[in-house]
């Protein structure tokens, strides 16, 4: 997986382009359920098995078959990227963006074991990565510093259809990220792409003049829920 790391940015993001092959995005992207999105202001998505309950808790329930192979299967082979999971991957949340549509800086939080991988499908798009404030992390109570919006760190990380993205150690904890609502992301070169050295294919984007116009983007985004229901575990044969 060292050969993965994306240098550069808060430790540890990994980048692997061609994760899956044309024919298998081609299978993944049919086999994702057409009547279980649920439609956003600024994109759709759908969770499988299922949402969360208010608590965050995750009502057990195997992940569909065309997820295990290749996407499972393939993720459980990385070198132990989530052998520390206590569910290993447990669920899977689909977003579809079109064109100028995108997600809030956020960060993915504490329901889920500090590891996320992401899947991209159909479109490339841009990953913007931020530090957070220190006035983010501070304990309930401490003053903002007004000064301490300035100067944030920020990075970039170019998303290739069929590559995988995974986010781990601080880079979890400490970052927030979000995708730009705009029809195109420009500017993309070695100096502004921080996994630019990692890329499947630099060459398209230097032909594009380092523009890269969106189209239809579906991101698969598995992680393992820490919180699994009593009842729906022991039916699972499993008490936790
Ligand atoms: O679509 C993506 O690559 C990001 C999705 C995301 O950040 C999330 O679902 O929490
Ligand atoms: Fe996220």
């Amino acid at each position: 997986m060292e050969a993965h790391l994306i240098p550069a940015v808060p430790s540890s993001v990994y980048y692997i382009a061609d994760f899956i092959t044309a024919e298998e995005e081609a299978f993944l992207l049919r086999s994702i359920p057409s009547n279980r999105w649920v439609p956003l202001s600024h994109r759709r998505l759908q969770a499988l098995p299922s949402r969360l309950t208010t608590n965050n808790t995750l009502l057990p329930s195997p992940l569909p078959a065309w997820l295990e192979h290749p996407v499972l299967e393939r993720l459980k082979s990385l070198d132990g990227m989530f052998g520390d999971a206590p569910h290993g991957i447990n669920h899977c949340l689909i977003n579809e963006y079109l064109p100028g549509q995108g997600i809030m800086p956020h960060e993915d939080g504490g329901a889920y074991h500090p590891v996320v991988a992401t899947v991209s499908l159909g479109g490339s798009t841009v990953l913007k990565v931020s530090q957070k404030r220190a006035a983010d992390s501070a304990p309930a109570g401490t003053l903002e510093d007004p000064s301490s919006g300035a100067g944030t760190k920020t990075w970039r990380i170019l998303q290739e259809p069929r590559s995988l993205l995974i986010t781990c150690g601080s880079a979890y904890t400490e970052t927030l990220h979000g995708i730009a609502e705009i029809m195109e992301d420009v500017d993309l070169s070695e100096h502004t792409v921080a996994n630019w050295s990692l890329l499947g294919d630099r060459q398209h984007f230097v032909a594009q003049g380092g523009r890269s116009e969106r189209e239809t983007r579906i991101s698969l985004t598995l992680r393992d829920v820490k919180k699994v229901s009593g009842l729906g575990a022991k039916l699972f044969g499993k008490v936790r």
